[in-house]
């Protein structure tokens, strides 16, 4: 990337989180901090600090949540220093196209510090194809009901956070109504439940799911895009790229064999490893119900088959599974670090508690002892722990779908669909958030307990999104071979 040759013409607005706005041009993306309105005319830090930030982003992705979550999902990327004059019109060029409900922070004009890295929706192809690559992304959220011992609600040991947290979520106006996806299903690795998350996820998006198109987000929540759609454009983007099978009619592939075809691709992405030897997740999905789940047990037909070891949602279920006392659990253990701190300010530094995330970070969390021996060793090790956790609890997880060569393709689309599989938005959580964990934690449960876990009447709307009750309920998939 040459400074002096940057052109805010040339890119465009991509995306944006809570903590960053993301714009694209061909094969690159520039990911740029965020601040809160407020902080609009001063910026709230250094430039020195603010390349730290990012420079601790590439070094937590890189040292941290590559070992944790195996390098080949993990591109880190690297800080680069743009021109504050390409900031600013970039800033005043994208604004238009930002949804209302994030503008409650601003683009960062300040540093002209930037993460630059691969586009993941824009995969370089070896061999171009007519059909452009078809890019899914999947926040999938907390994949497990916690059986830390300092859990004080019977609650949290049967619904998961996420679907106790929708409830709050549509009681505060966050989103007007309910996702019905399961994060346990979805992590289930029986492929009837996965695929029932997925359709959920399609139905009700919010901000859990995505799909681009050559690069273009052409399916999201509405709330989040103008531009998106709904499931019949959808389907009309599908079809050439899920034309096979045998659920044909008069030899046109029905909607709902597209759909399946689709879905079917994406388990077997979400379940593809590597390669190499397969360790399978022991855990078989016994534990693993959610009460809230509207996934009926009785209709799984091919048992318990667990997630296999290499798979990107095993790697990233272990990671977040890493949370093993619940932040109820992890409290106590935060106040004594905080205690400590507070006593001897200088220890900040030796205990690594904003980076550097290198490896001696690592081995402070992987060499955490089993029993909690009263040190503020001990305290710090699952507060790391922890805080790995919740990334790993927040990331996205990007599958590109690339048509095989163009010779292949023909009237009924491409032959055949190559996978990769990326995992993004591996920022480290600061220590600080810990506290509000706790609140944001005690106001589901309690938000979720008081409504005794039913939903505010009229938020499930009567046809729920997309699906009626009979397709919901509909669990019978269509196997087809790839
Ligand atoms: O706490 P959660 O589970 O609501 O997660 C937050 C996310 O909300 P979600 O429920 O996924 O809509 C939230 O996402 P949205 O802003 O709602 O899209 C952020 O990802 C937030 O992370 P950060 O503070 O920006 O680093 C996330 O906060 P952390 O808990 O990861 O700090
Ligand atoms: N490398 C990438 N390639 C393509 N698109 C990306 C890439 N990184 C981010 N994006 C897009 O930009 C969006 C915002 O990025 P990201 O999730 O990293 O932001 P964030 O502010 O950290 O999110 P959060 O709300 O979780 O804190 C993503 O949802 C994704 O669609």
């Amino acid at each position: 990337m040459e400074p002096d040759k940057m052109d805010e013409n040339e890119w465009k607005y991509h995306g944006e989180g809570n903590k960053s706005l993301v714009v694209s041009h061909l094969s690159r993306v520039l990911r740029l901090l965020k601040y809160p309105a407020e902080d609009s005319e001063n910026p709230p830090q250094t430039v020195e600090q603010a390349f730290r930030q990012i420079q601790n982003i590439v070094d937590f992705s890189s040292n941290v949540m590559s070992s944790l979550l195996g390098e080949k999902f993990i591109h880190s990327g690297e800080v680069v220093k743009l021109p504050l004059e390409f900031v600013r019109q970039l800033s005043i060029k994208v604004q238009h196209q930002r949804p209302a409900w994030r503008c409650d922070k601003v683009m960062d004009i300040y540093s002209g510090c930037a993460l630059c890295l691969p586009n993941l929706t824009s995969p370089i192809l070896h061999q171009p194809t007519h059909t452009p690559p078809l890019c899914i992304e999947i926040k999938p959220k907390c994949g497990f009901l916690p059986s830390s011992k300092h859990v004080s609600k019977d609650i949290k040991t049967k619904v998961c956070r996420f679907c106790m947290h929708q409830h709050y979520k549509v009681a505060n106006g966050k989103w007007k109504r309910p996702s019905l996806y399961c994060p346990l299903d979805l992590f289930s690795g029986n492929r009837q439940r996965m695929h029932f998350a997925i359709r959920h996820l399609i139905e009700e998006p919010q901000n859990n799911f995505k799909i681009f198109k050559g690069g273009q987000c052409i399916y999201s929540s509405k709330e989040v895009s103008d531009d998106s759609m709904d499931l019949n454009s959808l389907l009309h983007h599908l079809r050439p790229y899920f034309l096979y099978g045998n659920n044909r009619i008069n030899s046109h592939v029905t909607s709902k064999a597209v759909l399946n075809n689709f879905i079917q691709v994406l388990v077997n992405a979400l379940l593809s490893g590597g390669g190499g030897e397969v360790e399978t997740d022991t855990r078989g999905e016994g534990r693993s119900f959610c009460d809230a789940s509207l996934f009926n047990k009785e209709r799984i037909s091919n048992g318990s088959q667990g997630l296999p070891g290499d798979s990107v949602l095993f790697r990233i279920l272990q990671t977040q599974m890493l949370d093993t006392l619940d932040i109820e659990g992890l409290y106590p253990l935060y106040r004594r670090v905080e205690q400590h701190l507070q006593d001897f300010p200088k220890e900040r530094t030796r205990l690594q508690m904003e980076g550097p995330y290198n490896e001696a970070f690592l081995e402070k969390l992987q060499k955490c002892p089993t029993e909690d021996d009263g040190s503020v060793e001990y305290a710090v090790a699952k507060v790391h722990q922890y805080r790995v956790a919740m990334t790993a609890k927040d990331c996205s997880i990007m599958v590109a779908l690339v048509p095989s060569g163009e010779e292949e393709e023909d009237e009924e689309g491409p032959a055949a669909l190559s996978y990769s599989v990326s995992i993004l938005d591996l920022d480290p959580k600061p220590f600080d958030s810990i506290p509000s964990q706790l609140r944001l934690d005690q106001k589901i449960v309690s938000c979720y307990l008081k409504t005794g876990g039913a939903l505010p009447k009229g938020s499930l709307s009567p046809h729920s999104g997309n699906f009626t009750a009979a397709e919901r309920e509909d669990c019978t998939l269509l196997f087809h071979p790839m």
